[in-house]
Parts: C-alpha cells; structure tokens; sequence
C-alpha cells in the first residue's frame, strides 16, 4: 500500500488505539444481521401513495408494533400507535383535541413516549449505538439514549424513567419529542431504499419524490424510460423535451413545467393558439381531484397538439441519421397522403381521425416551421436553465444507473433485450457490436456524456438518450415501437399494439433468469432479477413472482391511471436478514382516512425466499467494503505502529 495514503490516513487514525478501536468496531459490524432493503419501483409521480409505503415501510412499522404490543394493546390502539408513526404531526393535533384537560394529556405523553423508546429499542436492536445515534433527533439525542440505555437496568427504572419524561413534558418539549421519535423510528425499519425507475411522468408531483429521494437516508435509483426522457431533455435532446411537455399535456400536469420547474410555455401557448383547435384526441385526461374550466381545457389541448407535432417532425431527422436505430419504419408523417387524410402502414391504409397537420408540409414534413423551431428552442434553454430541475436531475444522475448489482441480486427497470430463442440482442453502435451486460454500460456511457455535454444537441450520446425511451433494443423500452402517432390518429387498435421484447415471456423461464444472472457476473444460486416497467395485471392472474422465484417483477400501479387494469395498487419487495418478501398494496388509502380511522389494512405479504440462517452484513455489499476498510487498517497499524 501506498506509505502516502497511509501517511494521510494516519492523521486520522492518530493512535494505535484509534486504529485499533475501529477495527474492532468494523468486525463487531460485520457480525451483525443486515440491513432491511426496501424495493419501490413506477412511483409516476404519485407522491402521496409513495409517502405511505415509505412511512410505514411497507407494513414493517406495524409489524414491528405487533410484536412488541400485540399481548398488551387492542388492534385499535395498535393502528392507532402507527398513525403516530406514520404521521406524526398531524396525529398529534387529532389526538390532542380528543381530551379535555392537560393532565390527561400530559399522562397520554408519558404513555406513548415509553412505547416509542421500546419500539426503536426493537427496531434499532440490528444496528450499532453509532447507527442508531445518527438516527435520533439531534436537539434529542443525549435525552433519548439515556432513556434508551439507563432506563432498563436498575430497580429505579419506572422512576428515573418518569423524571425525564415529565421534565420533558413540563418544558413543553413533549410533541417535538414525540415526532422526533417517529421520524426515527420510520428511519430505523428501512436501512435502504431502492427506487426501481419510473419516477417522472403521469402523475401531478415527482418534484416532490424527488425531493424526498434527496433528504433519504440511503438510496439508488435504476432509471426508467420516462427518467431518461427528462435526463434526455436537460441533456439537450429537442425530441426528449417535446415527449415530456406533450405528456404532461396528457396528464393535465403541465403546472409540474411551469410553475415547478419555471419553464415558461408562453411561446408554445402562443404557437397553439394559432395553428390549432379543440380535438377529443388530445384532450388531458381528467384528474380526480382537480377540475378544469372548459377555456383551460382547450388551451391544453391545444398545446398537446402543438408539442405532439413538433416531436412527430423532431423524430424523423433522427431516424434518418441513426440508421442502426432501425426506425425507419417510424417516418409516418412521410408515410401520409394529406389530401385524402390517409396513412398507409406495412401495406395497410388506414384513415386518419383526429388529424391535426396545419403546421406540415407535405412536401417535407420534417421541418419544423420557423415558429416552431424557435418555440423548441426558447423551451431547451428554458430548461436547461431551471435550478431546481438541474438539482433533482444531477441526482437522478448521482444516484442512478442502468441496472444495479447489489447484495446479489440485479435490479433493472426494464430488460435485458433477447431474440425469441433467448440469446442477447446485438447492437452495433459506431462498428462495434455489443450485447448484453456489455450494451447496457455503452448505453450508460453515452447516457452520462450527453448529460456532461449539454451544449450538444444533435450528437450521437444525445441522440442514444432518445433511443433508450423508445429504441427495440433499449433495456429500458423493451418494445418494438412505441405507437403514439397510431393512438392519436389512427381508429384501428391493431395499429396501437407495442410488441414486446421476448424477454418478457422468456423471462418466464428460470434457466434463462440465471444465465441473465451470470451475464451479470451474480450467483444464479442466490440472486434474483428484480424488474419493475410493466404493469402485473393480478386481475388477471398474473403472478409477480416468476421463476420459480428468480425473477420479481414489482411494477404493480402506483401510478392511478393503470389501477384498473392491475386491480391493485402497487408492489414493494422488502429484503431483511431473514429473507425476501413480496407486499402486495391493495390500496392506498387516503392520508385523511389512515389519519382519522387508522385504515391502514394494505398489504398482504408473499414470501420469495427465506434464508436458512440470518444473513449477516458480511455478507453484503456494505459488508464487502468494510472487509476492505478492515484491511486498509490493518495495513495502517502494521505500517505505522508495529515496527
Ligand atoms: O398510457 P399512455 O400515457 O398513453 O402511455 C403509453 C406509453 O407508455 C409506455 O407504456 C411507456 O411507459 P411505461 O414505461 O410506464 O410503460 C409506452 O410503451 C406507451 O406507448
Ligand atoms: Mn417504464
């Protein structure tokens, strides 16, 4: 080892206690059981519903409490013990206005504060004192642990128990106490999250997931299609731009561009105003708690139209560009007889409805007119200007990555691209063919660089970010092609088909699950893949757990507008010392109704795998850097204080 880099370490580790003390302390960690991972994946938005399951950890709160109260409390307070959890602020008020003097109150703080120690007693029972200091509530932490550590060792207990308590209370301390107390405790069941794509698009409030990503405690992102489209568009990509105000158009969410992020759509409103009208096909879909006058109504329809349009138009260069895209059959504007408003596709003429052409011409239906080149323009500095969407998309790009190795397993939005007998897709990407684990870092490569390179429009990094949106070989799309164009226009609804990848019936398979696993240098003994992307239609049968349990596929409808066809409301996977376990949300119950009723009935648990002993943190990724640390220490005492 380098004597400079232990010369620099030994500032640190100025003694050979100190050396010695945190390898002792390593080694006790490697000992202990590792720590609960939390699956989430295609939040779309859906912040309220995503709040909840990260609240109660998808039902590890409430079984927590169960253990320790199920013998001394009633169902009722059990529910009503994890609303505080889950919500403090608010419990708090609704319970407070429930008695009628301040000793009754004072008395419930007493109650509640020793259940609260208990339970982060319990729940924090896996992890060092360190780990658990980090957790507590800083202007607390001195009075917790006294609490946590004194309190059950001596005959004085009950009575040096109450004295802190009610000196607490008596300073008025008690409610900041008590949500201090659950903030840890909802910290304490998750060790780590995972946030399996799909946090952009269809719902009203990903800035707000975004934010609450940033605050987490520990957390990865693989990202989606619809995360690379807003990378893509802050990376320079016209065509990624346009997808995202032409979705948020659909979605009525076009207040998450302009008031959130500051982008204004003047210029584009103006453009609408003169080119289009009213047309059912893009009016937004309607939102259940937000209602429109018919003026704003039109004007978002008619904005749909404008930015459907200018991406329609921005794809075609493109494609003509990036002939190893193999998109040509993509160019449907060119593929339009305009005076008999008919389209003709594989051999097939169909009728077009809906039509809204006044900005194409046919002689060359890719150009942009000037307007609308402008318009685009005016948009990309727009965004690429915005503080707030280069904060949430720098840590989109911190945290994230295409696919993820960890503890074992691998964790990918979409697929791995196969042909019907299994094998790898190949792709040849500037005369070198790649496939596999191998396509997917040159998909990653040039993911960063045209995000490095934002100046940079028209360039191949950009223009592979719009590739893994809607390429046939993006592990993120996984279709054929994506028919948005046919399901504006076309009434037909073979035409509106998005054929799969094969990977996803194939993946059916266990055999081909662990030849993906060693594809990805994982043991195809203990890992799994864990996908999300594609909606599990239980309604119809379909089992999340595939394989013969290697593969979990855990997109289950967090996103409102794919409920009806899932019949649930969303799957969390959690991974504990004791194994895997599938949670099944049946719904996502308003915060007002878990507030006031304790309505928290949601999840049904599904084991995947149990281990056969407890697995440890050695034996996780974490555990393989402390095993390194352990190592660069040992050099350290070796080096500097055994000569
Ligand atoms: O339901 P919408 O908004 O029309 O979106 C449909 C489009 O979304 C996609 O399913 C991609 O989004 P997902 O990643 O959420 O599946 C496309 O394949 C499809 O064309
Ligand atoms: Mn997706």
């Amino acid at each position: 080892m380098n004597p400079k880099y232990l010369d620099l370490l030994a500032q640190k580790y100025d003694s050979e206690e100190k050396v010695v003390t945190e390898i002792i302390n390593l080694e006790a960690i490697l000992n202990l059981p590792k720590g609960t991972e939390h699956f989430v994946s295609d939040l779309h938005g859906e912040y309220q519903a995503f709040q909840h399951v990260l609240r109660n950890g998808s039902g590890n709160v409430k079984e927590k409490i169960k253990d320790l109260f199920q013998d001394v409390l009633t169902e009722k307070e059990m529910n009503e013990f994890a609303t505080l959890i889950y919500y403090p602020e608010e419990k708090l008020q609704l319970v407070k206005n429930t008695f009628i003097s301040d000793q009754e109150v004072n008395q419930w703080y007493i109650v509640i504060i020793y259940r609260m120690i208990k339970l982060i007693s319990y729940a924090s029972s896996k992890y060092t004192r360190s780990k658990l200091r980090k957790a507590l509530p800083n202007q607390f932490v001195y009075i917790i642990e006294e609490l946590l550590y004194k309190a059950d060792d001596s005959n004085n207990k009950e009575q040096y128990y109450t004295k802190i308590v009610q000196q607490i209370i008596s300073l008025g301390q008690a409610e900041k106490l008590i949500t201090g107390l659950a903030y840890t405790t909802q910290r304490l069941v998750v060790d780590h999250l995972h946030v399996v794509g799909d946090i952009y698009d269809r719902g009203p409030e990903p800035d707000k997931i975004m934010e609450t990503l940033i605050n987490y405690h520990s957390v990865d992102i693989q990202w989606g299609n619809h995360d690379v489209l807003w990378l893509g568009a802050f990376a320079g990509s016209k065509v990624c731009l346009a997808n995202i105000i032409r979705i948020c158009a659909r979605y009525d969410n076009l207040d998450i561009i302009e008031d959130v992020y500051g982008i204004n759509l003047r210029p584009l409103l103006n453009l609408a105003e003169k080119y289009y009208n009213d047309n059912p096909a893009f009016r937004p879909k309607a939102h259940s708690d937000k209602k429109l006058t018919d003026h704003e109504r039109l004007q978002i329809t008619k904005i749909h139209q404008a930015i459907s349009m200018i991406q329609f138009k921005l794809e075609m260069p493109i494609i003509k560009r990036r002939p190893n895209f193999n998109m040509a059959e993509r160019l449907l504007l060119e593929k339009i007889d305009y005076d008999k408003n008919e389209i003709t596709i594989n051999g097939k003429t169909y009728q077009l409805e809906n039509s809204c052409f006044a900005t194409v011409n046919p002689e060359q239906p890719d150009q942009l007119l000037e307007e609308e080149a402008q318009v685009i323009e005016r948009l990309l500095f727009s965004v690429q200007h915005s503080e707030k969407l280069a904060r949430h998309m720098n840590f989109l790009m911190k945290k994230g990555s295409l696919y993820l190795r960890y503890n074992g397993n691998l964790l990918i939005h979409g697929c791995i691209p196969l042909d019907e007998e299994g094998n790898m897709e190949k792709m040849v990407i500037e005369n070198t063919t790649y496939a596999g684990r191998e396509l997917l870092d040159k998909f990653e490569h040039y993911l960063r660089h045209a995000f490095a390179h934002p100046e940079k429009t028209d360039d191949l990094a950009t223009d592979m970010v719009w590739y893994l949106w809607t390429g046939e070989y993006s592990s993120l799309f996984g279709k054929r092609a994506m028919t948005t164009f046919e399901r504006y226009f076309i009434k037909e609804k073979e035409t509106h088909k998005e054929k799969k990848n094969p990977y996803y019936h194939l993946r059916e398979n266990e055999d081909l699950c662990r030849r993906i696993l060693e594809e990805f240098d994982l043991n195809p003994e203990q890992g799994h893949i864990i996908n999300g992307h594609t909606p599990v239609k239980e309604i119809e049968g379909e089992n999340p757990i595939k394989a013969n349990g290697k593969m979990l596929v855990i997109d289950g409808g967090f996103s409102k507008a794919y409920q009806s066809t899932t019949g649930i409301a969303g799957y969390t996977l959690l991974y504990n010392s004791y194994g895997m376990q599938l949670v099944a949300h049946k719904q996502f119950n308003s915060k007002q109704d878990v507030l006031c009723n304790g309505t928290d009935v949601l999840s049904v648990k599904r084991l995947v795998d149990k281990e056969l002993e407890r697995k440890k943190v050695i034996e996780t990724n974490v555990g393989e850097e402390l095993l390194q640390e352990i190592s660069i220490l040992n050099s350290l005492r070796e080096y500097r204080y055994m000569k």
